[in-house]
């Protein structure tokens, strides 16, 4: 049998949204408030779905204690107390919630092994919430 097991995270961090493929003016006009050179902060709560057979002998889809390891060496380390213009990721891709979505999915899918990770959903506001299942 097929189950799915989802678990809450949360991190913390700054951003600016700014694009370098737009003029100042364009930027100003798209991002409006966060396009504030200054940048502003979010914290962000991160929901992640697993996908697979459930254990016969363990009654799981996978142990929360692997997926937890992961997301938080991966993610957690990686984007909490950070400022997300700063990460080479977002060098070159503007760090909305869109994009920082996308990259925690590929992160966790190419790495996470006990189960097939399916979904990632990502909330900036209380608000505002992304999400992102792998589709191109
Ligand atoms: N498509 C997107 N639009 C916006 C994004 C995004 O990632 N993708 N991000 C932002 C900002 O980061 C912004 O900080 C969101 O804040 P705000 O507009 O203030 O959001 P809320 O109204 O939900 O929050 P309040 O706490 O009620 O102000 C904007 N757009
Ligand atoms: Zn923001």
């Amino acid at each position: 049998m097929r189950a799915y097991f989802s678990r809450r995270y949360r991190l913390s961090a700054s951003h600016r949204l700014h694009s370098d493929a737009l003029t100042d003016e364009q930027n100003r006009a798209t991002y409006g408030k966060c396009n504030n050179p200054f940048g502003h902060g979010h914290n962000y709560i991160v929901e992640v779905t697993a996908g697979g057979q459930v254990d016969a002998e363990t009654g799981m889809v996978c142990n929360l204690v692997d997926l937890d390891g992961c997301v938080h060496k991966l993610v957690i380390e990686r984007f909490d107390h950070t400022n997300l213009n700063l990460d080479p990721m977002f060098q070159k891709l503007v760090p909305t919630t869109e994009n920082l979505t996308i990259e925690i999915f590929q992160i966790l899918k190419e790495a996470f092994r006990p189960a097939e990770i399916v979904r990632v959903r990502v909330e900036e506001t209380s608000n505002n919430f992304f999400e992102y299942s792998g589709e191109a």
